[in-house]
């Protein structure tokens, strides 16, 4: 049995004292980390605090991405040493947003999964196809390749502790949710494509989330299909309450 994993990827938003209030209201009455695994990737200026706050919690705090590099010259960049010391436990990992708009390529995807084990980060690969590749019919072969890419040259026991999101970016901020199943046969997919690339072992162990517009009114019906283990959630983890609703439902699955 897989745990379900709920993480919150807040992008660029709120300010320092709303990160700070968010931890404060959901630190107590989030489920065991037995139970489900909770995460809030946040801008990097809020680590520390929320790392701070969430001390001793189930709440995992995240990076939302990070550089390859340990150090260098570097000018704007943040390194895996950097989240390690601070007590980030996660990071995101070549989002669609970081894809599209900052020009990631997947080699440069593969370096960060691997500086991320590196330094005892757990990386959450984000891969997913545009609306013209699906209506072109071309996402099981774009979102295999995105995988195949991203976790080339990981060994098993590194390979079988990835997080990958499925994210379809037409999905994305935009209400329009994949339907369940449609979800899940892409998470299915990407499943079969661990086993040829690994084996049997890491297929089963390796969670898949599904992000593009969860929320507490589709969380239920997302989280019980076979091949979904976990949400990626971008509007709806940005108020306590709704990310509260959202972890509870991943206890129930
Ligand atoms: O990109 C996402 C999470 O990484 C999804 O964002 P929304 O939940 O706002 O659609």
């Amino acid at each position: 049995m897989r745990k379900q994993v709920i993480a919150g990827n807040w992008k660029m938003n709120k300010t320092h004292t709303e990160a700070e209030d968010f931890a404060q209201t959901v630190k107590n009455d989030l489920p065991a980390a037995e139970q489900v695994e909770s995460v809030i990737c946040a801008p990097f200026p809020f680590l520390q605090k929320l790392v701070e706050v969430t001390k001793d919690t189930p709440l995992e705090i995240g990076a939302q991405n990070m550089h390859y590099e340990e150090k260098g010259a570097f000018t704007g960049e943040v390194s895996p040493v950097m989240l390690k010391e601070l007590g980030v436990t996660y990071v995101v990992i070549g989002h669609s947003e970081r894809r599209e708009i900052f020009k990631e390529t997947d080699e440069e995807v593969n370096k960060k999964v691997h500086a991320a084990f590196e330094h005892g980060l757990t990386p959450i690969v984000c891969v997913g196809e545009t609306l013209e590749q699906r209506e072109a019919n071309k996402t099981m072969e774009h979102v295999e390749g995105q995988v195949k890419e991203a976790l080339e040259g990981l060994n098993q026991q590194q390979a079988s502790k990835v997080i990958i999101a499925y994210e379809p970016i037409w999905a994305i901020g935009t209400g329009r949710t994949a339907s369940a199943e449609q979800a899940n046969e892409v998470c299915t997919h990407i499943r079969k494509a661990l086993q040829e690339k690994y084996n049997g072992d890491v297929a089963e162990a390796v969670r898949i989330q599904y992000g593009g517009s969860v929320k507490p009114a589709n969380v239920d019906e997302l989280l019980s299909q076979s091949d979904i283990d976990g949400a990626l959630v971008g509007g709806a983890s940005l108020e306590a309450a709704s990310f509260l609703k959202l972890v509870e439902a991943g206890k129930h699955e």
